[in-house]
Formats: C-alpha cells, structure tokens, sequence
C-alpha cells in the first residue's frame, strides 16, 4: 500500500472534531465485493475528496452512507450516530442534517424552482411559517446567485443553472454534511468552474464538512483539503492534493498526470 508521511490510508485516527466515521464496511453484490473493510473520516469543516477510477465503488459508498443501501458489515457513524443501527424515524431525521448533491440534479421538473426548495422543508416536517419559508428560499437562492429564477421551470434553466439550484435545495435546510457526487460532471470548464467557487463559498459560509466524489482534477485541486484514492475497494492512498500530485506510486500517478 502507498504511504505518506502524516497518513496511513484505511486507519483512521478520531478526534472530537470528527462528524463522520466509517469503519470496517464492506459491500458486495452477489460476487462482487465492491467495498472492501472501507474505513474513514471526515472532520468538522473539512473538505474531503474520494478519487478512483469508474466502478471503484465511490456511488455506492454515498449511497451506503445515506441509507439508500445497505451495507455487509461495518459501521457508519454520522454526527454521532450510526445509520447501520437506525430505524426508518431516525433515519429520516438524520438525513435532514446530511445534504446531498444528486450527479443527475433530481429536480422535479413539474415543479417550479421555489416549490423544488420548498419540498425539502415539507418532506422533513420542518415547522416554520410561510414566512419564513420564504426567506429560506430566498437566501438559499442568493447563496447560488440565482433568486431571480424563484418562479421559473427547471426546463427554463441551464444545465449549469439546475445545478445551482439543486445546491440552493441542498442548503435549504443548512446541512451539517454535504455530500457532493461529481458536482461538475458534464458542465463546461467555466459553469464547472463556478460550482467549484460556490462550494467554497459554502464551506466559507456554512462551515458544512462535505464529502466530494469527483473525477475533475480541477475541483479535486481546488476543493480538497485531504483526497483519498480508492482502489480495489479500499482507501488506497491518502493526502493533500500536493503531496498525491507528487507519489511516484502508479495508481496514485495516473490521476494526477
Ligand atoms: N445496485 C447494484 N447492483 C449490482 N451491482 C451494483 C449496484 N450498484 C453498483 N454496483 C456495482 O458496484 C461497482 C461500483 O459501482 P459504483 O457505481 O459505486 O462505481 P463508481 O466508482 O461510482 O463509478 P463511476 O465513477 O463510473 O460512477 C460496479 O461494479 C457496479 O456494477
């Protein structure tokens, strides 16, 4: 296994500043065994990528740590809780706390863009006035710069556009977690590049931790503050993108070339 000099890819150290801890999670389908005795953690505040190549397993490790599968083995601890363990209730009222930003957007397209951000509230039971549902969407529209597009269409909206919105969904209920799936998959270099400042001007704002699977070397260069690199179903290797954009290693080196 690479190494570098502050980290061993797969331990993980806990410290009280940790939201998320995955520990020892395996997942198979039938002989596929895709996540290997996964374990990691996001800190407080941090920005966490997960790099590996196509069908590593970084879809699935989302969709275990969100509840939509379920995993062989092993514990995934989120904001002190472990989802493994939950029911249904507890389930949903943690993934209130976890926002999650869909590759194919998932906006409703018969909806306009303010019920799409009101449906967040209503799904999760949030009990505030019209009022202040109001100012939610609001704020949430100018966090992405677009408020002017409160009561348009998905359909009316750019590509680039319907992401922003979907981020604008996300925040709506001010997530302690963000889970980004390749938030800059099909845009052109400079919508990419504008998602790329709207997660950092979230990070700033909110100081939400987010986890970001991404095959864009310029999002993970200027989103990460650690990266791991997946491989054959484990953290293969683990670092800052400087010291990775260094390794000699091959696996590590074929991202970074
Ligand atoms: N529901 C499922 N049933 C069976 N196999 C699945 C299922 N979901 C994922 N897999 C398998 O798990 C492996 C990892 O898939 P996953 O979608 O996590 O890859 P990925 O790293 O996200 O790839 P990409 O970068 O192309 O999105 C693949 O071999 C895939 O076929």
């Amino acid at each position: 296994m690479w190494q570098q000099q502050t980290s061993i890819a797969g331990k993980t150290q806990p410290t009280k500043n940790v939201v998320m801890t995955i520990h020892g999670l395996n997942k198979s389908f039938g002989n596929n065994q895709v996540l290997k005795d996964l374990s990691l953690t996001l800190d407080k505040g941090e920005n966490l990528v997960v790099l590996g190549k196509s069908g590593s397993g970084k879809s699935v490790l989302i969709k275990c740590i969100i509840g939509l599968l379920e995993p062989d083995s092993g514990s995934i601890e989120v904001l002190g809780e472990d989802i493994t363990m939950l029911d249904h209730e507890a389930l949903d009222k943690l993934r209130a706390k976890i926002g999650f930003l869909f590759q194919s957007n998932a906006l409703y397209d018969s909806m306009t863009v303010r019920e799409n951000l009101e449906f967040p509230l209503r799904r999760h039971w949030i009990q505030v006035t019209q009022e202040e549902v109001n100012g939610m969407v609001q704020e949430a529209l100018e966090d992405v710069g677009l408020a002017h597009t409160m009561d348009m269409m998905p359909a009316e909206l750019s590509g680039g556009m319907q992401k922003r919105i979907a981020l604008a969904r996300t925040l709506i209920l001010k997530p302690e977690i963000i889970l980004y799936d390749e938030p800059t998959a099909g845009l052109d270099p400079i919508t990419g590049r504008e998602i790329i400042d709207l997660i950092m001007h979230i990070r700033e704002k909110y100081g939400a931790s987010a986890l970001i699977i991404s095959h864009d070397m310029n999002c993970v260069r200027l989103t990460s503050d650690r990266v791991i690199v997946l491989f054959d179903g484990r953290p293969y290797a683990e670092g800052t993108f400087q010291t990775l954009a260094g390794a000699t290693d091959p696996q590590v080196k074929q991202f970074f070339q």
